[in-house]
């Protein structure tokens, strides 16, 4: 995966150019260079440790690289400012059951931003949201302190909260850590109806190799470290053009109904 910039359907989404990343003086990543297309679906797997939080943070502007350049959608992550293209999902969402916000207060964040914490929230955003309650099945706990969700209700609103743009790139770190192996297969099959059905970008950090060897493959593209980085290309001209988001979520719960 040599980094490169396509055309079309073959955008680069996120392109890493000899990254290194230090904690102080300890080195958690070094000489990383891959190039992520538009519609991949990579699957991250790597020890404990072995850098996969540190390097989903650096795509999603938290963490700077020590040295060597990341770009989303072609432009440096420096001076990147289309946050709402992205959703990431950090990993374990652990909350203080007295946490004061609701579910609905908390998938209407993922449209602040970065930049506009204080915007009025209209009535196009109200819909944005009930869109995004519906098609995750939450929205009877829209109401509900997010601190008084099982670990799958909580995992369902950070996914809500992480579509509501609807992002072309959904950023994932172990979604289903604590998570019982039933609601984890349904997590598994909603998220491969999206890659295969919708025009989103995919980066998922798992242990879950069962998942990422059956649906995205079996050999890893590219090693780094104790990193390895598992591609599933999906590029299929047909399947290049922009989705209606109402009409497309509201067929991804449907699907969602047929298969849970
Ligand atoms: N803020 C920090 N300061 C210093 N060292 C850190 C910090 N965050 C992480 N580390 C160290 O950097 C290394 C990589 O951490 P990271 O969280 O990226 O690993 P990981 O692959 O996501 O691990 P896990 O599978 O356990 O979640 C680890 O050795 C960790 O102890």
């Amino acid at each position: 995966m040599e980094p490169s910039m396509n055309a079309g359907c073959h955008q680069s989404i996120v392109t890493l150019d000899d990254v290194f990343f230090f904690y102080e003086n300890k080195k958690v990543i070094e000489h990383l260079s891959f190039n992520i297309l538009e519609r991949d679906f990579v699957g991250l797997i790597g020890s404990n440790g072995a850098g996969k939080t540190t390097l989903l943070k650096m795509i999603v502007g938290l963490l700077k690289p020590s040295q060597g350049q990341i770009r989303l959608f072609g432009q440096p992550v420096s001076t990147f400012r289309d946050w709402e293209r992205i959703g990431y999902v950090p990993q374990k969402n652990a909350f203080n059951p007295l946490f004061p916000a609701t579910v609905r207060e908390v998938v209407l964040s993922g449209l602040y931003g970065k930049k506009n914490m204080f915007r009025r929230i209209g009535k196009a955003d109200q819909q944005k949201c009930e869109e995004a309650l519906y098609v995750m099945r939450i929205e009877d706990l829209a109401d509900r302190r997010i601190g008084q969700l099982s670990g799958g209700q909580q995992q369902r609103v950070f996914l809500a909260r992480a579509l509501i743009n609807n992002p072309e790139l959904l950023i994932l770190d172990e979604p289903t850590v604590g998570i019982d192996a039933e609601t984890q297969a349904g997590f598994f099959r909603m998220i491969r109806h999206m890659h295969q059905h919708h025009h989103i970008t995919f980066i998922m950090v798992s242990h879950d190799m069962d998942m990422v060897q059956s649906y995205i493959g079996t050999e890893p593209i590219q090693k780094s470290g104790s990193l390895s980085f598992y591609v599933k290309h999906t590029h299929e001209p047909e399947n290049c053009k922009e989705t209606n988001l109402t009409h497309s979520m509201q067929q991804l719960r449907e699907k969602i109904e047929v298969l849970s």
